[in-house]
């Protein structure tokens, strides 16, 4: 032991890369206290551990998230037991209660406070695209230390530093304190520069101190080999090629860990050096290391150069000092693009809450990086930002305990898709931009009240977000309306579609968070995702804000496990089941893209009312049959939903059966046979079956988007077999009538009158199985069409594939227990799909409906195409 205590103290006496930044030996006791926020994490732990090694540090505290990987306690008694004067003490806190709420004692008599509390990139992301959300997760931690510890030193290890930095900068201004306490940690830049010239030189790094100044993305990252004497003698043509490599060093590494998280171990260790450096200026010894502070040294209002730490933190901030030829040029380009960090996003993030940062280009050249180039006249142009593309990174946390569905997080960005109509002329206005006039039904306000179509994927494999950005940019480009707004026409009020035919151009921006994984209930799932950024909002919504986007994809990290989910959203009133699967297929598949047809066909409605009769089409939207929905909401609340597995052998017995008994009919689908199964089960007196009438109704083909669909409506003789309601599609698909509940001679069951709708079971049964559900280079683990439980009106059936090659039926009911009815099933439905997910449902009151009233209100309510048209 004593043996071991000599070696580790010799070593950091003796290690040059300790002794570099060792605090002085002019104190004899141990006297600052210290906090790691995010101290469980990749950085966090290390970084702790190093900070108690520091014989000035007196306290440690350790703080993270009570999801944390590991427990803070966990890592304040593992680092409890180091040889060192530090006492170390672990804070869990609750994420969704303020941090000034809960770090008094974490932060009270702090001296230096270090932030590595925060979402790390993935391949493909820039720092930029961790904005949204960390920024706010360093806001809580900032305004804490506001409160319990305002003269500490603040070092932002969190990203992007560069906009992060003037953010909370702005917020100490704004609360009187000192902005100068806020320091970006831009050291790991320093390190690497120091590394890489030692390898060119063959030198030893610990004589080497290359300054790094701007910033800490991309070409803002600008080290001035000049200034150092051993990096001064390399030649100028090896230079451009190092100052790359340091400015790509994050992303190297991102890419080297494929998926796991970003530079951790170094950022510990030149966190560390950091950290001691202050506390050696704190001590008496002023001491100089280059960080990103408010400056004034350029005309930037943040800038990173050489600053001096003294006894109460940054003392003196150092001009850029001479340069070369080469650095000239290059400190215009890192001022260009720091500037952009600056304007754009820092000074509008200084307060309340933090603002989702504006779009910034990226430069040509800078590998895997976006260092936000834009002028603040660009940037004019993409307030018009509308629509949409999420993504994700490492999750918050990764709880090793198998039991509790593992938290994921979610950093969800935005493609945001610029309508450049606000600043093209006006000719060139009406030409590429259109209005199209849409459905009837896509025009009810009943029909607006509908969230968007969403479907969440959980898949095994790294996230391919590099392939869905440009999936996605391909599908837009092709398919412009999916950028569009709704608006209400001037002429009768009804909802048209307006878009820039000439496309749009995508930015990447985070929304929030949403947390689940493969093994969160349905329940939990539905929650996360409803009123989410990863939902397209209802179309009255869409309708009375403009910019609210029609399609979103999210991607979500797995957590600990080696998954992630995919979630798309796309607004009904643009699309049914046919087109969001259409969309679908484009964006997870590497199958031939499609420009769909997105002009209505006007005579739909018209033909529908004629094939499924008009008292169908009246029934539906019949005031019993609403109020039957709403009554069962309100007595029931939330149906219990439950997910089966079906047997294709069965399936395909029946069939044969059926189609023996029944020599008039061609065949069964496996539609029918369910659906059979479904109003029969269950007992419906009415079972809506949706209907898809593309191919059906004359005119309506495969490549046209929007709701070309219907609910047929079967009473009990009509789904007494699969072959009945064969019978009644194909007699409709041959004459272009379905006659059932209409009043068409060979009718088989009266529709109910009033009373008996408003008490009998009305069930739907629709179905969601138009494609495998795949995503290009990863195994698909789970795919599940969003409900939220909410908002399901009646009993419900959904046929839809989980997996490829596999199908299942996805039940909503809400009084009766479809693990009893499925013994009657007739070996149709097999074992339950993943009963972890469709678990207990937990009791729920329907009064949340009340929520639409607001929404109706001040909205004339429309019911088009209804009456005859
Ligand atoms: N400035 C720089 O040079 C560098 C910055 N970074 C940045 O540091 C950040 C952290 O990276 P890693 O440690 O690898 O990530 P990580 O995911 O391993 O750790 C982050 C930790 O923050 C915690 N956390 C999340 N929300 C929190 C909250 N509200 N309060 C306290 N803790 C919270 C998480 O639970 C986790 O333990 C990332 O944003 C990354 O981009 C990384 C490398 C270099
Ligand atoms: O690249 C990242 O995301 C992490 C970082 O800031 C770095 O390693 O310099």
């Amino acid at each position: 032991m004593a043996a071991l205590r000599s070696l580790s103290r010799s070593f950091q006496r003796a290690a040059p890369l300790f002794s570099r930044y060792a605090p002085a030996a002019s104190f004899s006791t141990a006297q600052f206290k210290v906090c790691i926020n995010g101290g469980a994490g990749g950085i966090g732990q290390p970084l702790t551990m190093l900070m108690a090694m520091n014989e000035s540090v007196k306290e440690v505290s350790v703080q993270d998230v009570s999801m944390a990987a590991v427990p803070p306690a966990g890592v304040a008694a593992d680092l409890g037991h180091l040889e060192f004067p530090s006492k170390v003490v672990g804070y869990a806190t609750d994420p969704k209660v303020p941090a000034t709420e809960q770090l008094e004692a974490c932060l009270t008599g702090c001296n230096l406070v270090l932030i590595p509390a925060g979402m790390p990139r993935k391949p493909g992301m820039t720092r930029d695209d961790l904005f949204n959300i960390n920024a706010d997760i360093a806001k809580g931690v900032v305004e804490a230390c506001a409160k319990f510890c305002p003269e500490a030193v603040v070092g932002i290890i969190v990203n992007p530093v560069n906009s992060i930095v003037p953010a909370m900068a702005e917020l100490y201004k704004k609360k009187g304190l000192d902005p100068l306490k806020i320091v970006g940690v831009t050291s790991l830049d320093i390190v690497r520069a120091n590394k890489f010239v030692a390898e060119i030189t063959g030198k030893s790094p610990a004589d080497i101190e290359v300054p790094v100044i701007g910033g800490h993305a991309g070409v803002t990252i600008m080290p001035v080999f000049s200034q150092d004497p051993i990096s001064a003698t390399i030649s100028a043509d090896k230079i451009p090629a190092l100052d790359k490599r340091t400015q790509d060093g994050g992303t190297e590494v991102v890419e080297a860990k494929a998926g796991k998280g970003s530079a951790t171990l170094s950022m510990a260790y030149s966190g560390a050096r950091f950290g001691n450096k202050v506390l050696k200026g704190m001590a008496g010894t002023p001491t100089d290391e280059c960080a990103y502070v408010a400056s004034t040294v350029t005309d930037l209002p943040y800038f990173s150069s050489k600053v001096t730490f003294g006894k109460t933190g940054v003392e003196k901030i150092h001009p850029v000092g001479a340069l070369n030829s080469y650095e000239e040029g290059r400190l215009k380009e890192a001022q260009r693009s720091t500037r952009a960090w600056n304007t754009s996003q820092g000074s509008e993030r200084n307060s309340g809450a933090v603002q989702r940062p504006r779009a910034a280009q990226p430069v040509a050249g800078s590998r895997g990086e976006n260092p936000g180039n834009f002028s603040p006249e660009k940037e004019e142009e993409v307030q018009s930002s509308q629509t949409v593309f999420c993504y994700c990174a490492k999750g918050i946390s990764r709880s090793s305990s198998l039991v509790i569905a593992p938290l994921a997080a979610v950093v969800l960005a935005e493609v945001s898709l610029r309508s450049e109509e606000e600043h093209a002329d006006p000719a060139t206005r009406t030409e590429r931009s259109q209005e199209l006039p849409l459905l009837d039904e896509e025009s009810n306000s009943l029909f607006l009240l509908l969230r968007g179509m969403t479907t969440v994927s959980f898949c095994e494999g790294p996230p391919p977000l590099a392939w869905l950005r440009s999936r996605l940019a391909a599908i837009i480009a092709a398919n412009p309306w999916l950028s569009g707004h709704l608006r209400r026409n001037g002429v009768n009020d009804a909802v048209s579609l307006r878009f820039d035919a000439a496309g749009a151009t995508r930015e990447v921006q985070l929304l929030g968070s949403v947390n689940i994984s493969s093994s969160t209930p349905y329940e939990v799932i539905s929650q996360q995702i409803s009123g989410s950024c990863a939902e397209v909002r209802p179309g009255l919504v869409c309708l009375q804000n403009s910019s609210e986007p029609l399609i979103r994809v999210s991607l979500c990290d797995g957590g600990f496990r080696d998954e992630f989910a995919l979630i798309v959203s796309i607004s009904h009133i643009v699309a049914d089941g046919h087109t969001y699967y259409k969309l679908f297929e484009m964006l997870t598949q590497n199958v031939e893209l499609t420009s769909l047809n997105p002009r209505r066909k006007v005579h739909f409605n018209q033909k529908r009312i004629q094939a499924v009769g008009q008292r169908q089409y009246d029934f539906i939207y019949s005031p019993q049959y609403v109020l039957n929905c709403l009554s069962g909401k309100l007595l029931y609340g939330k149906p219990r939903c439950r997910a089966y597995l079906v047997n294709s052998e069965r399936v395909a017995e029946i069939k044969a059966s059926q189609i023996k008994e029944h020599p008039d009919v061609p065949f069964v689908s496996t539609n029918d046979v369910l659906t059979s199964l479904f109003g029969r089960l269950i007992d419906a007196r009415v079972c809506s079956m949706a209907i898809n009438f593309r191919n059906r109704i004359a005119g309506i083909c495969e490549d046209d988007a929007g709701n070309y669909q219907g609910l047929l409506c079967l009473g009990p003789k009509d789904f007494a077999e699969p072959a009945s309601i064969r019978r009644l599609l194909q007699r409709g698909g041959t004459t272009g009538i379905y006659h059932e509940i209409s009043n068409g001679a060979d009718a088989v069951t009266p529709a109910p009158d009033f009373w008996q709708t408003l008490k009998s079971r009305l069930a739907v049964m629709t179905n969601w199985a138009f494609n495998q559900p795949q995503l290009e280079q990863c195994r698909m683990l789970l795919h599940l069409p969003h409900f939220d439980l909410e908002e399901v009106n009646s009993d419900m059936a959904v046929i839809f594939r989980p997996r490829a090659g596999e199908l299942a039926v996805l039940t909503f009911l809400k009084d009766l227990d479809m693990d009893e009815l499925v013994k009657e099933a007739d070996g149709i439905l097999g074992r339950p799909l993943s009963p972890e997910v469709f678990r207990e449902k937990k009791s729920g009151c329907g009064l949340h409906v009340l929520q639409w009233v607001p929404l109706l209100f001040g909205e004339r309510l429309q019911i088009y195409g209804v009456q005859h048209n």
